[in-house]
């Protein structure tokens, strides 16, 4: 059984049909990739699996340890240990990086309460394990989150889903927008997030990146999944690489 898998999912926006017969799934313990040119559908599936609506799922079954999650709110979802980072980088611009990781407490306090039967098989990373991860949120506890830098609320954004008890950690384009140093800070801290045991998908436009920490990869073309292998088999295909993903 694997850790989550999607059978044939078909998402629409209003009478827009997005995702075509999606099948994919992730195995615990990996870091999973999904690529694809832009508008290829990545967030849509993200948006999909999360219980995030819109998109609306029509057909087909996602199923998360073995449970069907296909029409779940996204709260339920979330408290069932799947974290979502959406390519947004929701930070509380108001509050300061030490805040934002607090609120993180109360949003799990009030998941706990939901779903109090649950046993997280991951537990929440302390703010100190955090800080220590990311030395740059370190020295920069006491600042508004809104004036730190993209690369900086990026981090925020992960450092706020680890918090939680996270299972399967979902991250839309974490590193859009950053500088290659930062792109590089951040693959450290999702490698380390994997070898603590958490499951990674991760959707990135940068797919040279991508690969070079992703054990699988999918890629979605219009809608639908035209290449599903490890990283070393999409790095030696040289002709879908340059077909889907343009490199
Ligand atoms: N809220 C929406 N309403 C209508 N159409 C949408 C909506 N959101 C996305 N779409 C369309 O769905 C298709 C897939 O979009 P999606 O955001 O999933 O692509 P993506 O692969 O994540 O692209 P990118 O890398 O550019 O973010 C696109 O054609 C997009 O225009």
């Amino acid at each position: 059984m694997s850790l989550l898998e999607l059978d044939g999912v078909e998402s629409y926006y209003g009478q827009s049909h997005i995702l075509r017969d999606v099948s994919m799934r992730v195995e615990e313990g990996e870091i999973c990739a999904l690529l694809g040119r832009n508008g290829a559908g990545k967030t849509t599936t993200l948006r999909s699996i999360a219980g995030a609506r819109p998109p609306e799922v029509r057909e087909g079954r996602i199923t998360y340890k073995d449970r069907e999650i296909t029409d779940m709110e996204t709260e339920d979802i979330s408290v069932l240990g799947i974290s979502h980072v959406p390519e947004e980088r929701r930070v509380f611009g108001n509050l300061t990086v030490e805040e934002n990781l607090h609120l993180a407490d109360v949003v799990q306090n009030r998941s706990n309460t939901v779903g109090r039967d649950l046993q997280f098989e991951h537990e929440g990373q302390s703010i100190e394990q955090i800080l220590d991860d990311f030395p740059r949120l370190a020295e920069r506890q006491n600042q508004l989150a809104g004036t730190l830098s993209g690369g900086e609320q990026q981090m925020l954004a992960i450092a706020r889903a680890l918090k939680q008890s996270t299972d399967l950690l979902m991250l839309d384009e974490p590193y859009e927008g950053l500088a290659p140093q930062i792109i590089e800070t951040v693959e450290g801290a999702i490698e380390r997030i994997r070898e603590e045991g958490t499951t990674v998908l991760l959707v990135e436009q940068n797919a040279v990146a991508a690969m070079k920490i992703a054990d699988r990869c999918y890629i979605v073309d219009q809608g639908g999944v035209v290449f599903e292998g490890t990283a070393d088999e999409l790095r030696e295909d040289d002709e879908t690489r340059e077909r889907y993903l343009g490199v």
